[in-house]
């Protein structure tokens, strides 16, 4: 299942996060790439261990997992830090496969959080092979993909203007994709059924089916 879920960020967030790295020094992304996915990783990344930035990953990251949709469709044990990636006219992500651990961190959903107005920049679309085909996605600035790291994947190159975005991974407590799509359908129908309906029997039948197949299926 892919997922863009909007406005992870609002326009102050937005603002404070694109002002504090335009100041920022971006090093070659290369580094921070598995042997192979580094034959292809063309991009410029802010330092890992930068002090300044530690307060921006905590805001990203608590922006990305105070959000109800995300916290539903990836049920996230944790994420690995942000990397902080800028893109200038030339530079691509060609065709890789993330690693599987990171840091010792099992890598089960990845995420772009888009920080570049789209119409700022020409080209930059992260495209994902799928069974029926590719799926490309430029999304609003704020915005946030998430995917399964499984999944091969690329970021076109660039050829005007910049693309800055923050990418993580997440250790999900629900390993299994079809599984995890199961519980967010689920949750998201009960509580369509609760907006209209309240707390009705039928509610509750379904919440017990909802922290049952969790308790099933959860993994520390
Ligand atoms: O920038 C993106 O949208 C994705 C980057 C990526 O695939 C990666 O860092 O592994
Ligand atoms: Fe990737």
């Amino acid at each position: 299942m892919f997922l863009c879920i909007a406005d992870i960020l609002d326009r102050n967030d937005l603002e404070a996060v694109v002002g504090r790295l335009n100041a920022t020094t971006f090093d070659d992304g290369s580094a921070t790439a598995g042997w192979h996915a580094r034959l292809v990783k063309r991009n410029l990344q802010a330092r890992r261990d930068e002090p300044s930035l530690e307060e921006l990953r905590a805001r990203l990251a608590a922006r990305i997992l105070g959000n109800p949709v995300f916290q539903l469709a990836a049920r996230p044990k944790a994420l690995t830090p942000l990397l902080l990636s800028r893109y200038e006219p030339g530079m691509s992500y060609g065709t890789h496969v993330d690693d599987a651990l990171m840091g010792g961190l099992r890598t089960d959903l990845a995420f772009t959080l888009f920080l570049s107005d789209p119409d700022s920049y020409a080209g930059g679309e992260l495209v994902i092979e799928a069974p029926g085909g590719e799926e490309s996605f430029k999304l609003a600035a704020g915005s946030l993909l998430l995917y399964p790291a499984t999944t091969l994947h690329r970021v076109e190159p660039v050829t005007a203007g910049h693309r800055l975005a923050a990418v993580g991974w997440v250790r999900s407590h629900i390993r299994d994709a079809s599984r995890r799509e199961l519980l967010f359908d689920l949750d998201t129908a009960r509580r369509a059924l609760f907006e209209c309906h309240g707390k009705t029997a039928e509610f509750d039948l379904l919440s017990k089916c909802s922290a049952n197949l969790l308790r099933m299926w959860a993994e520390d």
